[in-house]
């Protein structure tokens, strides 16, 4: 019998995820399928992917000239605003990986839920944004597979035994999520001070991509993290813990009513989850090497030192009121990290701008997506000004 396509769209193909969900969809091989694919500045970086998986399309999403990509014959080239949107509803599309970093990947993130189609998503940004909109992203059929690894742990821990999310959630006391602590672990406030970006982008435990990277080591990822669970999951802010876990093999665990506590553990390594969000329910052998379990190991726990770690208060208070709060935050930190990245701010000054973004705006609980799109440019303008007012 012939087993039916799973064509992926990879949006964010030339990233440290797209890269990641290209092996595993290589390794799956037939029915998989690369159907297609996005890049924005690394231009050479698609026309290399195309080339090597002939997708059906390729979407150049930047204002660079197409004219330097060099995609095989029978390649579609996309461009302009639309593109994403296009590739992510498009028929042929079983499976849209979403991985672009950033509310960039929000409308095409939407549009791929509302066409019904799965989404795979690790763009954690464009959930904390559109998080308000979630019941109705979601009414057409379309699915929502967390790829962050995790959520993909908690996902994992509440459907175990094949039982659905709603089943799994009934019995749930909180979710635990793990950080790694970053790259500042041990450090103090006043060396943080003056970290430079190189420090500040040397993660630990995993090989990300620059804008995670900063978030990582403010612990802002975390605070993206536990907005997105609580959207995700649908679970009040209270119902959900962090927790420092410095080695990144516990992803994240839950604890149930009767305080058993499951947890999800591997090697750090993407492509695990990745692929569980492509295949699930089923699982299959994966190129991610499971843990090694010939040599010792040791696995702890700390409590986070919100003290030096001011992001992880700012996001749940974000977490628990909801509304444009999320869009607020989410963009005063991409401007702050992008401000950072450029040298023009401290790392120390990251978390105060998104708090001081959070504060100067009056809250609604119900925005429409126009809303959560306006409050994102304010919020950009807001942390520029503030920026220049520290440097004048
Ligand atoms: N890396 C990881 O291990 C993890 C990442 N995530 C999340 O996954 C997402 C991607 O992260 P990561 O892969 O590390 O990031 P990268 O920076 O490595 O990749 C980002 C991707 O988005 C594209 N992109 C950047 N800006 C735009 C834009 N304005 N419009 C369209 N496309 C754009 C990039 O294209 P180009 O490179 O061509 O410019 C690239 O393909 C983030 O939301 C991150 O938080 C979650 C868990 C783990
Ligand atoms: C791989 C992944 O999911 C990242 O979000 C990772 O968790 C970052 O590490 P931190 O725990 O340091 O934020
Ligand atoms: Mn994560």
């Amino acid at each position: 019998m012939a087993v039916s396509t799973r064509n992926v769209a990879i949006l964010g193909a030339t990233g440290s995820i797209g890269r990641a969900t290209l092996d595993v969809v290589r390794s799956l091989g037939d029915p998989w399928a690369v159907w297609g694919v996005s890049g924005h500045s690394r231009v050479d970086e698609l026309g290399q992917i195309a080339r090597q998986d002939t997708p059906a399309v390729a979407a150049l999403t930047s204002d660079a000239d197409p004219k330097s990509l060099d995609l095989p014959r029978g390649t579609r080239l996309l461009t302009g605003p639309d593109a994403l949107v296009e590739m992510a509803v498009a028929p042929e599309v079983d499976v849209v990986m979403a991985a672009i970093v950033g509310r960039a990947g929000l409308e095409s993130t939407l549009a791929a839920l509302e066409a019904g189609k799965r989404v795979a998503l690790a763009n954690k940004e464009a959930l904390v944004v559109g998080g308000p909109l979630v019941h109705a992203m979601r009414k057409n059929g379309g699915e929502l597979l967390p790829v962050d690894s995790e959520h993909s742990a908690i996902f994992q821990c509440m459907t175990t035994g094949g039982g659905t999310l709603a089943e799994g959630k009934k019995s749930v006391r909180k979710l635990i999520l793990t950080s790694s602590g970053g790259p500042f672990r041990t450090w103090t406030t006043a060396q943080m001070r003056n970290a430079s970006i190189d420090d500040a982008l040397k993660h630990p435990t995993w090989n990300m991509g620059r804008k995670i990277s900063i978030d990582s080591a403010t612990m802002m990822n975390k605070g993206l993290e536990v907005i997105e669970a609580r959207w995700l999951f649908d679970i009040p802010a209270e119902k959900i813990e962090v927790v420092v876990h410095p080695q990144s093999i516990i992803h994240s665990m839950v604890e149930f009513e009767d305080g058993s506590i499951l947890a999800q553990l591997s090697p750090p390594d993407m492509r695990l989850p990745i692929q569980y969000a492509l295949t699930y329910p089923e699982r299959m052998p994966c190129i991610a090497p499971p843990l090694d379990r010939s040599r010792a190991w040791d696995l702890t726990l700390e409590p986070v030192d919100h003290d030096r770690f001011p992001a992880l208060k700012l996001a749940f208070e974000v977490a628990r009121v909801g509304g444009t709060a999320g869009s607020v935050v989410n963009a005063a930190n991409e401007q702050a990290v992008a401000l950072f990245l450029d040298g023009q701010i401290r790392f120390t000054d990251i978390v105060p701008a998104c708090r001081m973004a959070l504060e100067n705006h009056q809250h609604e609980s119900d925005p429409t997506l126009q809303r959560l799109l306006q409050l994102d440019r304010w919020a950009r303008a807001e942390v520029q000004r503030w920026s220049c007012g520290m440097q004048a």
